[in-house]
This record gives structure tokens, C-alpha cells and sequence, in this order.
């Protein structure tokens, strides 16, 4: 029996704080967070290590109780939920790991059955559900392997394939790809974007690696130290970062950095008329590929050097990162010129 699709399950959390009791007194893992996820987005979180990532994350499903504010699930009050109404929640909330915390001695069809079994869902129903979950994920070959046998990709099919059992309609993700090499993540992001797809399944994910948001992210939201500091459609986030560490996120995912031999050199202080204003260009949309650059030094007369650039896709849309200088008494006619027609702009510094 295939799961049904589902409209999916908004996710709310409304002004949501959380401390922890450390040996040095108080930690304050999450501060006034506020974040709502739409039925069947796929949002990614993304922050560094001890941003809160995970406590966030674990509060979905009640692992976690927040101090103050309050976290929904499908309008289901996450926090204050106890006895049969928690699990009642959490059964519409799967989670898969980054090390899939699968059982040893359990096959890869015993370890998909294991919720529908701990349900009481008779044995007939639970092979036919567990057969077609193991047909979704693609292991009919593995079906009665143990996780000694499988390899990284394998072991994390399963676990989505159990996360699924229960028919959620949010599946929780922790940094499900970060033992994983690049060839395996891509295919395991291709499974969930299928899945979110094809059920309609809403997914929240944690991942400390921009490329993750990029593949598969509708939406995203950049937590540093406990506080949403940029959240919104992944796109435009990509497109037009406004805070320091999302930009920091971003130079390593667009491969778009200065040569060292720039970087090293850039100042931010008063240019004057030896030096090279460097800025970066952002195209987005239908400007991605349009020859802006030689139109600026056609038509307002002004040369410019190429330092870095690429172009990258989000989903079907192009965006392209550029970083170029030119002569810093012309950069404000030059920065003018190209906002002028859509391109976004941003001084980086100078250097004589
Ligand atoms: N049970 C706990 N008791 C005390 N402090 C905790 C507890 N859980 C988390 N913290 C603290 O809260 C902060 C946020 O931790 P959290 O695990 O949510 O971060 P994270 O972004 O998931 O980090 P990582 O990527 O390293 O897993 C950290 O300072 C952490 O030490």
C-alpha cells in the first residue's frame, strides 16, 4: 500500500526560546525564533556548530519543550502536548539521522516494519506497506540484508524509508547527508525532493553545508547563535544575502571567492584615484546571461576587470555571482548603471 499523499503540515514557532542548565550556569541554545513552514515546503536550516540547529530541530517532535514561546505542528501545540495527543503528533512527524541509527540485528524489512509493529498494525498490512516502502526507496535487492551489509546511501534509504511507515506528514531531517560522499548525497536529496513531490510531504532539515539548501530547499532560514538572523524563499536568499553569515555560508557553496592576491590587499578605506573599486555582481533571473558587463564599458565607457565568477542554478532559475573591479572614481556611475538594469550590487572594498 503506497502512503497517501497528504496536504502536508504547516509548521509554526512562534517567538520560541529554549536554556539549557549548563556546569557554568545557563545556555541559551534558542532566543525569540520565529519561523513558519508552509504545508509541503521543504525548509532547510542552516547554522553553525552549536547555532541550535538541533535543539530547533528536536523541538517538532517534542523531544525538546521550549522555555518560552510556543512550536505548532498542523495547529497542534508541540510544547504543552502530553499522553496520547504527543503521540498522536509524533506520529505525523518522521525523522531520519546522520547516522541512521538503524538496528543491527534487525533486516532492512524488519527495520522498516519496527513503528508499524510498535503501532499494532497486523502483519499482513505491515508487509504489504513495508514491501512498497522498500520498492520507493529502491532496496527490493537488499530486502533481507542486515546494515553491516549496506553502504552509507543504502542505510539511509531505510531510514527514510521507516521514517515513512507511519505515513507522517513532516519528515525531520538532522544532517541526513553529512556522512555521505557527493555522488551518494545528490541521490539521497533526489529521493526526498521525490518524496516531498510525490506525497506532498512537508520537510524541515538541518544541514550545516549550503550546497544541502541549494539541491533541495524550497525554503530556508539561517540560525546563528540561537537567533534566525535571514529566513525566506531559498532563492532570493541566495540571491540577495543580507546577513554576514549567510554571506560566509555562501562563498563557500558559489565557489565565487577573490583571488588571494586581491583579498589580501582590500581595504575598506577612502578610495582615491589609484584605486580599483571590487564589487559583486549578482544576476538573477533572466539577466543571468546577459552581456551587462560589455555594455558598461561600451556605453558609459568604463573598463572592467573579471576576478572571479560562476553561474549557478536553484531549482530551473539561474543566478550568477561576478566579481569584478574598475576605476573607483567611476564605481558609483558603475554600481548605477548596473542596478539600473537589474543587477545587484556590493562594494566589497578596494585595493590600489
Ligand atoms: N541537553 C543540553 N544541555 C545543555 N546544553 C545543551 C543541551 N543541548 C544543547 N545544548 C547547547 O545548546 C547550544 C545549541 O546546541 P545544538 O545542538 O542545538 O546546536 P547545533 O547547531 O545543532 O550544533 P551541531 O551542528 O554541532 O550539532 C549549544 O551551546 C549546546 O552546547
Amino acid at each position: 500500500m503506497t502512503p497517501e499523499p497528504t496536504t502536508g503540515a504547516a509548521i509554526r514557532f512562534d517567538g520560541v526560546g529554549k536554556a539549557f542548565a549548563g556546569p557554568k550556569g545557563q545556555v541559551t541554545a534558542l532566543e525569540d525564533v520565529s519561523l513558519t513552514v508552509q504545508p509541503g515546503a521543504v525548509c532547510g536550516i542552516i547554522g553553525r556548530s552549536g547555532a541550535g540547529k538541533s535543539t530547533l530541530l528536536r523541538m517538532v517532535n517534542g523531544l525538546e519543550r521550549p522555555t518560552s514561546g510556543t512550536v505548532t505542528v498542523a495547529g497542534h501545540d508541540v510544547g504543552r502536548a502530553s499522553g496520547s495527543a504527543l503521540r498522536g503528533i509524533r506520529r505525523d512527524v518522521g525523522m531520519i539521522f546522520q547516522h541512521f541509527n538503524l538496528l543491527a540485528s534487525r533486516t532492512v524489512f524488519g527495520n522498516i516494519a519496527l513503528p508499524l509493529e510498535i503501532a499494532g498494525t497486523p502483519s499482513d498490512r505491515i508487509r504489504v506497506t513495508v514491501n512498497d516502502l522498500i520498492a520507493r526507496v529502491g532496496l527490493e535487492a537488499q530486502r533481507d540484508r542486515y546494515p553491516a551489509e549496506l553502504s552509507g546511501g543504502q542505510k539511509q534509504r531505510v531510514g527514510i524509508a521507516r521514517a515513512l511507515a507511519t505515513r507522517p506528514k513532516v519528515l525531520l531531517s538532522d544532517e541526513a547527508t553529512s556522512a555521505l560522499d557527493p555522488e551518494t548525497t545528490q541521490t539521497v536529496l533526489r529521493l526526498l525532493g521525490d518524496i516531498n513531490r510525490d506525497l506532498g510531504l512537508t520537510i524541515l532539515l538541518i544541514t550545516h553545508e549550503m550546497a544541502v539548501v541549494r539541491d533541495i530547499a524550497s525554503h530556508m532560514a539561517v540560525i546563528d547563535q540561537g537567533r534566525i538572523v535571514e529566513a525566506g524563499a531559498t532563492y532570493d536568499v541566495f540571491v540577495r544575502p543580507q546577513h554576514p553569515t549567510t554571506r560566509s555560508f555562501l562563498s563557500g557553496v558559489t565557489g565565487v571567492t577573490l583571488p588571494q592576491f586581491i583579498a589580501g590587499r582590500l581595504e575598506q578605506t577612502r578610495p582615491d584615484a589609484a584605486s580599483q573599486e571590487v564589487i559583486r555582481v549578482t544576476f538573477a533571473g533572466d539577466h543571468a546571461t546577459d552581456p551587462m558587463l560589455a555594455r558598461l564599458t561600451g556605453q558609459m565607457g568604463i573598463d572592467v576587470n573579471i576576478l572571479a565568477g560562476a553561474i549557478e542554478e536553484i531549482g530551473p532559475r539561474p543566478f550568477g555571482n561576478l566579481l569584478i573591479s574598475v576605476d573607483a572614481m567611476r564605481g558609483d556611475d558603475a554600481r548605477a548603471y548596473l542596478e539600473r538594469h537589474g543587477l545587484l550590487t556590493e562594494v566589497l572594498g578596494y585595493v590600489r
